[in-house]
Formats: C-alpha cells, structure tokens, sequence
C-alpha cells in the first residue's frame, strides 16, 4: 500500500508538488499521467526516497519512507526513467550485487537471478558487460533487479520508452500480474493506449497537483464522453490547464549564448 498525505515539494520557489494526497492499495495497479514538468518524477522520487518532502509524508505499507529507508527499500521495487547500471559489470553481476544489497543469501540470490533471466528473456546477454547493451536491453536488466527481491511495491517510471512491442507486451503483462498477486503497482507515463489498457486507476498530475483522480469510466463521466478514449479524455482535461508554452531559445539565441 502507498499513502501521500498532503505532500508538498519546491525546488528553491518552484513547487513541484503541492498537498499531494494519495491513497494505492495492495492489488491495484495505479498510473500517473501529467504533462512534462507536472510534478510525476517528483513525487516518485519522494515514493522512494531519494527526494524528502518538504511538507507531509509519504508511507509504503505502513512505514514512513523519511523516518525507516532501509525498511522502505526492502518493500520496493523502481524502474527510474533513466536506466541505471554499472558499464563494468556484467548483467549477472549487476542482479547479483543487488540481491546481496538486499540481503539474500547466496542460494536464493542464484535462484531469483534465474526466474528473473527467464522472465526478461536476459540469457543471450546477461554475462556480458552493461555497457554494450541497448536501451531495452538496460531497461529489461533494471526491470529484473527491481523485482530480485520480491518487492510488495513497485514504482516505475516512464516504463515502456525506448522498448520493442515484444517487450512493451512483456512490462505490462508483468504489471498486471506483479497487482494480480497482491503487489501494489504505480507507474508514471505519458503511453496513454498502455495507461487504458492495463491502469486500474488513473491519476492526471498538473502543475503539481492532482487535477482527476478515479478509473477509466468514471473518467468518462466526468468528460461526459461514455466511449472516449483515454487520450481524448486527457487531452480536453489538462488542455484548459496547459500553462503557457515556456519560451525556447531560438537557434539566434543559443548561438549569441555560445562562448
Ligand atoms: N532538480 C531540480 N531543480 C529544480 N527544479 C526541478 C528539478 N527537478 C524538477 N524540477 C522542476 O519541478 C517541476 C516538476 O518536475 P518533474 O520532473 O517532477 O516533472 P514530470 O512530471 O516528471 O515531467 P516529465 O514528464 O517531463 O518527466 C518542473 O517544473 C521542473 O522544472
């Protein structure tokens, strides 16, 4: 389960997220949709620790993520947007070196390294070195350190970018079955046809606050669209709220701007 509870966050006086109130239970698989700078990758950072809130508190199952890390680490799996691992290391070493962090002896290390290559189909690649995979190669490996340890939670962020349709398949039926078995699952996203497909429940983030909350059909009420689609829904909610495009430099500009 994942609680906020009035969370709020700036960065200098830029808020990013503003009294964010949430409640996910075990067995709902929940996606957050917002625009670009909405506050998604704030709040999940904030899930899992690696942000403190500047006002309220953030809990998984339970346990206050700012007072007990090391508790909350245990209960959680993340797929940041950006894939993380070491260059030098090979697959297996990664996944090793993560199920150590988590404390699994070696026996059951070896055994979940190994459901976890079958399932993210790691075995043509999985001892050679990190820094000769794709991207989708990388986001399958993080995928399968996420889940080497059995999370009760996981948090993914920005999921299917850059993955072929075969793994796209593969990462949504893996969140749907991880809710089915009791998980809670929360993934940010802009694939809004994923987010229909597979979301219990959505929230839409704006400008750091959260403009909808509720499932697809009652998101449909609110749109007063009985048949639209998730996309159509989104775009008229968050279009009366879009703010202002923010100003780009034009090539004249970044070109005077160069040294
Ligand atoms: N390290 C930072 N320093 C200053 N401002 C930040 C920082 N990180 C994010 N912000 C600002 O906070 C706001 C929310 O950003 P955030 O990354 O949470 O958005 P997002 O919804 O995840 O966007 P995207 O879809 O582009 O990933 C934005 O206005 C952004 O500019």
């Amino acid at each position: 389960m994942i609680e906020f509870e009035a969370v709020s966050r700036n960065y200098g006086s830029k808020q990013a997220v503003r009294s964010l109130s949430l409640r996910i239970e075990s067995g709902e698989l929940f996606t957050l949709l917002g625009h670009n700078g909405a506050g998604k990758t704030t709040s999940i950072k904030m899930l899992v620790g690696l942000l403190r809130a500047g006002a309220g508190r953030v809990l998984v199952e339970g346990f206050d993520v700012a007072q007990d890390p090391r508790r909350a680490a245990q209960l959680i799996g993340y797929v940041p947007d950006e894939p993380y691992l070491y260059d030098k290391l090979s697959g297996r070493e990664f996944l090793t070196f993560v199920a150590e962090m988590h404390g699994l002896a070696p026996h059951e290390a070896a055994a979940a390294i190994g459901r976890e290559v079958e399932r993210f189909g790691l075995e043509p690649f999985v001892d050679d070195l990190c820094e000769s995979y794709s991207h989708g190669m990388k986001q399958r490996t993080v995928f399968a350190s996420a889940l080497i340890h059995t999370p009760r939670v996981l948090i993914v962020d920005e999921p299917m970018v850059g993955l072929d349709p075969h793994s796209i398949r593969l990462v949504k039926d893996l969140m749907r079955e991880q809710a089915r078995g009791g998980a809670t699952v929360f993934m940010s996203t802009h694939t809004l046809t994923a987010a229909e497909e597979i979301a219990d429940r959505i929230g839409v983030m704006n400008r750091g606050e959260l403009l909808f909350l509720g499932t697809l059909d009652e998101m449909r009420q609110a749109g007063g669209d009985a048949d639209g689609s998730l996309e159509r829904l989104y775009l008229d909610m968050v279009g009366a709220h879009r703010p202002e495009a923010e100003s780009q430099p034009t090539e004249t500009d970044a070109e005077a701007a160069a040294p």
